[in-house]
């Protein structure tokens, strides 16, 4: 499903070179649910960055479902990327002024839906969160793991075949986020979404197919 072969990545500055990836070679499989974890600073967020075609490598290619992307212009990947990946952040990433049903809602404004169809998909994807009673509320009037819980809904609103989540707990109390952890298992187990993970906790990584540790930029595991 995704194949990353011999990535690298390297940020430049006026007095620093960072090798923030270095030969990095992974393959997930399409229904797999993969952790990665490791020390700050180590590439985890660049990885799923690049993963989720945010970022271009420095060197190397992705392929998603066989079609190598390295190559496409930015407008081909905004359009495979809004279709095919959906993202979890750490942060939430809501919108304050909009409220739960809109920022649900906002991925589809980018595709041929009409109104009323984007209407039913959001609903659809807050009930499977169980927010379907804060539809009308505002971000600001929520909890945290509400918010995430927007913000997965969000994320699969679209039906992407991949989900990709940024540290998703890291924001919220052990309660919270082993709520999320259950979407998001629940998620990989029926819909089979391929998931990956940045996480810092051992035990949330457990629970998942497979982990990967990085080091300095390098697969370690
Ligand atoms: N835009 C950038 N310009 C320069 N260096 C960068 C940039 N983005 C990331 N880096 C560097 O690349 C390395 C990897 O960063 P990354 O954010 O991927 O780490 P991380 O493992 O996600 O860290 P954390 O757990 O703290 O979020 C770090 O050394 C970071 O300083």
């Amino acid at each position: 499903m995704i194949h990353l072969e011999n990535i690298e990545k390297l940020y430049r500055t006026d007095t620093i070179e960072t090798i923030a990836l270095d030969k990095i070679n992974l393959t997930i499989e399409k229904g797999e649910f993969l952790s990665v974890m490791g020390p700050s600073g180590c590439g985890k967020s660049t990885l799923l960055n690049i993963m989720g075609l945010l970022d271009a490598p420095s060197k190397g290619e992705i392929k998603i479902d066989g079609q190598t992307l390295t190559h496409l212009s930015d407008k081909q990947l905004a359009r495979f990327r809004n279709k095919k990946i959906g993202f979890i952040f750490q942060s939430f990433h809501l919108i304050n002024d909009l409220n739960v049903l809109d920022n649900v809602e906002l991925p589809l404004l980018y595709r041929d839906t009409t109104a009323r169809e984007r209407r039913r998909l959001a609903s659809e994807a807050l009930e499977k969160v169980g927010l379907s009673n804060r539809m009308k509320h505002f971000p600001t009037q929520l909890s945290g793991g509400q918010k995430q819980r927007v913000a997965i809904a969000r994320a699969i609103v679209g039906q992407p075949e991949i989900i990709l989540a940024d540290e998703p707990t890291g924001n919220l109390d052990s309660v919270m986020g082993a709520e999320i952890m259950n979407i998001l298992l629940q998620l990989n187990n029926s819909e089979r979404s391929t998931i990956v993970m940045v996480t810092h906790d051992e035990l949330m990584a457990k629970k998942t197919h497979r982990l990967v540790r990085l080091f300095d930029g390098s697969q370690v595991q």
